[in-house]
């Protein structure tokens, strides 16, 4: 596995933080989400694949202590929490970055380590509107929407923090030294929208929200509702293509206005909607089979994995306890992900191997026990 052998301190936050520490579980990285106590939070981390949980009670006098010393044989600290949080714990880069020279301190908040809005709280929609891209998500005449919380969450956080830290590590294999990363999701969701800002002068974006090629202007870049009340999404941009969708329709593009004729394109849109209603999802896939029409059926998460593509793929996995979800990505030739095929750990399942692990003898840890610091929770005696 590619990240074989490292050794990762997740502290359990919200989404972002732990998707970063699923996508290094998954692909081999020993990733240790430091929860607080079982008593005191529910697991509320959906992402627990391949982690295991050491229950922490930072706010206990020897809570901070404990944690710097799991650094001090870390290789990744993923901290997703406000600014000053970890500082105000005696935890912040300058102590841990010292104790561990070779420590990636990986830092994933909203808004950034600086900046008036620094300390704020928020969440994925406030994140994505402050990187400007929400301005650019939504049909004509309706309010900007955020697509569920996988932009800034996920995409411009979770997967944009991984990604720094594998380019720290690499770094690391040549300067033998670590860093900080400072990874937030205004940032890393506007960085992730550089087309957006590099093809202004295409004319991609000259027209108001939902008016333009790729934003639901377009009658060729749309969805359609089907006579069984499904749908298809239509991505026919280039002519060759377009040719291939109207063909499809039985049109005549003879008869209809040029492909590009913006003005044209509302009127198209109602026509396009209206030969979409007349046959259902399994009959236009029938008709779009084995073209480059760009028409494809818009699955659900009922379909999905049974979907022929799909299922031939793998694309998606079922647990042990029969819960299906994406594998990982990309797909690997040599060194595959490995990703866990047991239920998430239950907060403190793991705490005494993890600590024997890390070095602490067992009377470390019964005193740390007894002081509350940390807590152990052995799902098989509970039941
Ligand atoms: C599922 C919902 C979330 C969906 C994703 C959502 C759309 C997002 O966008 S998540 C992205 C949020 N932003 C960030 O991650 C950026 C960085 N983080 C932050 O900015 C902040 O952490 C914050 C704003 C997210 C939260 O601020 P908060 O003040 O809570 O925390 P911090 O300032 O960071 O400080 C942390 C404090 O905690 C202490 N700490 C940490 N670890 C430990 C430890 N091991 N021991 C002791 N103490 C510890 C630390 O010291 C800090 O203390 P101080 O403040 O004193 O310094 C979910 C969104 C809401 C959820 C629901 C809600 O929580 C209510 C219920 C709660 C219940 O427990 C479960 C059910 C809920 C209904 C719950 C369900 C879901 O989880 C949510 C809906």
């Amino acid at each position: 596995m590619a990240l074989q052998g490292l050794r990762v301190l997740e502290l359990a936050g919200l989404a972002p933080a732990p998707l970063c520490g699923l996508i290094l579980a998954d692909f081999g990285a020993q990733v240790v989400r430091v929860d607080r106590s079982p008593r005191a939070a529910v697991a509320t981390d959906v992402q627990g694949r391949g982690k295991r949980s050491l229950a922490l009670d930072l706010k206990r006098p020897l809570g901070p202590a404990t944690l710097r010393r799991l650094c001090q044989k870390a290789d990744v600290l993923i901290d997703p929490f406000r600014p000053g949080v970890l500082e105000k714990l005696g935890l912040g880069p300058d102590v841990l970055c010292q104790d561990n020279p070779k420590l990636i301190y990986a830092r994933l908040t909203g808004f950034g380590h600086t900046g008036k809005y620094a300390k704020r709280a928020g969440h994925d929609i406030n994140y994505i509107a402050v990187s400007g891209v929400l301005s650019k998500l939504g049909r004509k005449d309706e309010n900007p929407y955020a697509p569920v919380n996988l932009l800034a969450d996920f995409a411009g956080g979770g997967v944009m923090c991984a990604m720094g830290i594998i380019m720290a590590l690499y770094e690391r294999t040549t300067s033998g030294k670590g860093q900080v990363i400072d990874a937030n999701m205004v940032e890393g969701t506007a960085y992730l929208s550089s087309f957006l800002w590099k093809s202004q002068n295409l004319g991609l974006w000259n027209r108001p929200r939902g008016e333009n090629l790729l934003d639901s202007g377009a009658p060729f870049y749309e969805t359609y509702k089907t006579a069984d009340g499904k749908y298809m999404a239509v991505g026919a941009l280039e002519p060759q293509f377009y040719e291939q969708l109207i063909r499809g329709l039985q049109l005549d593009s003879r008869k209809l206005p040029n492909q590009m004729s913006f003005s044209d394109w509302p009127e198209m849109k109602r026509m396009f909607a209206d030969v979409f209603l007349k046959k259902t999802q399994a009959e236009w896939c029938e008709i779009f089979e084995d073209t480059d029409a760009c028409v494809t059926p818009v699955l659900t998460f009922d379909n999905v994995a049974s979907h022929p593509h799909n299922k031939e793929r793998g694309s998606f996995l079922k647990n042990d306890q029969e819960e299906i979800s994406p594998r990982p990505s990309p797909v690997f030739s040599r060194t595959p992900a490995t990703p866990s095929f047991k239920r998430d750990p239950f907060i403190g399942e793991h705490t005494k191997e993890i600590l024997l692990e890390y070095g602490f003898t067992k009377e470390e840890i019964s005193n740390l026990s007894s002081l509350k610091v940390i807590e152990f929770n052995n799902p098989k005696a509970n039941l």
